[in-house]
């Protein structure tokens, strides 16, 4: 009952005065079959009966069929208004409380994708399941009006048509909720033919689909999946079908004897020829009434489940718990250094650990290097950073106060992050660059041209058709720009780099520059250019540098090399290099690389 009540505050929020309307719409709708079927009985019987008034009651029979004809009209508009409206409100509900999902480990749960999926369709619900209770609001006076009829004419037919009605009203329920728990276990096959169908036409995998042949691979699973999803489904609508065509010839079974009966009335003169006509429209108007009524309770049944995982969604705890303290500290400037003290770190519970008691001081004002082999736990490291994830054991402090007892919001603004896998926002290059500092829009663009001078991309946004207002795309453009082949770029790969290092740069208030990789796909000679730049730009900054790219690294005042979960050495370049440790080791690797090339050159 509280989802239906919740329901009923969410259209009523959204869409008073239509609902209002509505309301009276489905009061009219209700009453009209049966104001129809008695105004019928009263023209027949004045037809052979010269002596009664005809054209009165003929006159309110042309308005009644007027009023029928034109009221499911009306009240379909009404209620797709009323869908519409209240959809978009929830739909609206529904992100902002994703957006509250401040952590990432909800986002990597299938489980919960699954919700979100059954969620994305409950925001049809609150209007769906006000829809159905009107529904059965206006087939409930259809009824009780028939029923009257029929009580008049035949007590016994009235009790034979209800009891008639008991199995259409349990089957419907039974079906409803088996449409949802297929729906839910077929939800996982939904998620996985989406994702197929997705690599066969996204922009992003298209290249290695063609090279390695990989079309018929993924054609083939993505047509399993719908395979499953179409037996499931399937499988439903027989038990459907099964349902309702037993119910529907017990109904007719039912109104065929009660036609037999009233022809014989009226044959021994029981019954005039207007009862005839009254009673036969009064046992359809029932069973049709009826099966409205539990076709739409099934539906809002239905539904009021979808609208339940909606529910769940929105009303879902936060997934990074609040400080145990119960008080926000504001996050200072940094001053001293985040230090890492014994920290442990695992995906799930049934996962091994990515770090095994780690201890790094990250101090203010000086840059710290990473370094590690892949899947060292480097990049986890920095998610931790973030607040993305709590560490399973252990804490991580922002001068001396646990990043736990921080807004989340608030601390992640005083960072500046270029992460490994950066986004590319199908967006103009001046916002590719300004989603950094959202702020950096509003000042005519300074900041954001002297954030992509830093990170090198100046000159070629600049050379840009439409310079830093070129949309960074070939896909999301408006029909009337298709045409034009200088309306959207294709960047490469080290351009998309440097777009991204700008949109680091351009948030100049943070405290901690954190660059994961940001020279991966660069040319040498870019590479280098970046690199000074960023040096100066990183002097007296706290900056946190990772990369394979040893030479990159040899500038940071302190180095850190991760192994197997845990810290295996630290120090500066020379100090490492004198150790002859790991670091060492991978230093002369790289460097025996480019000798050797240069040897053969
Ligand atoms: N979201 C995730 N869920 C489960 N395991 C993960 C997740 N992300 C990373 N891992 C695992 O954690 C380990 C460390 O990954 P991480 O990305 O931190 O390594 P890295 O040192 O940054 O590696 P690379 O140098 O390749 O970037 C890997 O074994 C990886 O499989």
């Amino acid at each position: 009952m509280r989802p239906l009540l919740r329901a009923q505050r969410y259209v009523w929020q959204a869409s008073p005065v239509r609902l209002l309307a509505r309301i009276l719409l489905v009061v009219a709708a209700g009453l009209v079959p049966v104001a129809l079927a008695w105004l019928t009985r009263t023209v027949l019987d004045r037809i052979g009966d010269p002596s009664a008034p005809l054209l009165a009651p003929a006159l309110a029979l042309a308005c009644a069929g007027v009023a029928a004809a034109m009221l499911p009209q009306l009240n379909g508009y009404l209620g797709s208004q009323i869908t519409r409206t209240v959809t978009l409100a929830a739909k609206d509900r529904l992100f902002g409380a994703i957006g509250r999902l401040r952590g990432l480990a909800r986002f990597e749960d299938a489980a919960f994708h699954d919700r979100l999926r059954m969620a994305t369709h409950g925001t049809s619900g609150p209007a769906d399941l006000v829809s159905s209770v009107l529904g059965a609001g206006q087939g409930a006076l259809t009824i009780v009006g028939f029923l009257g009829t029929l009580a008049v004419l035949n007590p016994w037919m009235a009790l034979v048509v209800v009891a008639g009605a008991v199995p259409t009203l349990r089957a419907e329920l039974t079906l409803s909720r088996d449409r949802a728990r297929v729906d839910f276990a077929l939800s996982a096959a939904g998620r996985r033919e989406i994702f197929y169908a997705d690599l066969l036409t996204s922009v992003r995998a298209i290249k290695e689909v063609r090279l390695f042949g990989l079309g018929g691979l993924f054609r083939g699973r993505m047509l399993t999946e719908l395979r499953a999803i179409d037996a499931g489904q399937r499988g439903a609508d027989r038990r459907e079908l099964l349902a309702q065509a037993l119910l529907g010839v017990t109904g007719a079974v039912i109104a065929g004897g009660g036609l037999v009966w009233a022809v014989v009335a009226a044959r021994q003169g029981r019954l005039s020829v207007g009862d005839v006509a009254v009673f036969v429209a009064a046992v359809a108007g029932v069973q049709g009434a009826l099966a409205t009524v539990f076709s739409t309770a099934g539906r809002g049944h239905h539904a009021m489940l979808m609208f339940g995982h909606y529910c769940a969604v929105v009303d879902s705890e936060p997934d990074l718990p609040p400080p145990a303290s119960g008080q926000v500290t504001p996050v200072p400037e940094l001053r001293h250094g985040i230090e890492l003290t014994d920290v442990w770190f695992r995906y799930r519970d049934d996962l091994p650990w990515v770090l095994a008691g780690v201890d790094v001081v990250i101090p203010a004002g000086r840059a710290t290097a990473l370094v590690g082999l892949n899947g060292a736990g480097k990049s986890t490291l920095v998610k931790l950073l973030c607040r993305f994830y709590d560490p399973t054991r252990g804490s991580i402090t922002w001068d001396g106060v646990d990043l736990r007892d921080f807004e989340v919001d608030e601390l992640r603004r005083r960072m500046s992050v270029v992460f490994q896998d950066f986004m590319e926002y199908e967006l103009s290059a001046a916002e590719n660059i300004a989603v950094g500092d959202l702020t950096a829009l509003d000042d005519g663009g300074e900041r954001v041209t002297e954030a992509a001078r830093r990170a090198g991309c100046d000159p070629f946004l600049r050379e840009l058709p439409h310079g830093y207002d070129t949309l960074l795309t070939r896909i999301f453009l408006d029909a009337a720009d298709r045409d034009d082949p200088r309306t959207g770029v294709v960047l490469s790969g080290g351009q998309w780099q440097r777009v991204a290092l700008a949109r680091a740069l351009v948030r100049t208030h943070g405290d901690l520059l954190i660059l994961d990789e940001p020279s991966a796909g660069l040319d040498a000679e870019a590479e280098h250019q970046v690199h000074e730049r960023l040096r100066d730009h990183r002097r007296g900054r706290t900056s946190l540098l990772i990369s394979h790219r040893m030479s990159t690294i040899r500038q940071a005042d302190t180095i850190v090399v991760l192994g197997a979960g845990a810290v295996v050495e630290r120090g500066g370049h020379d100090e490492l290099i004198t150790a002859g440790g790991e670091y060492a080791r991978l230093f002369a690797l790289q460097a025996a690389g480019y000798r050797k090339a240069v040897e053969v050159s």
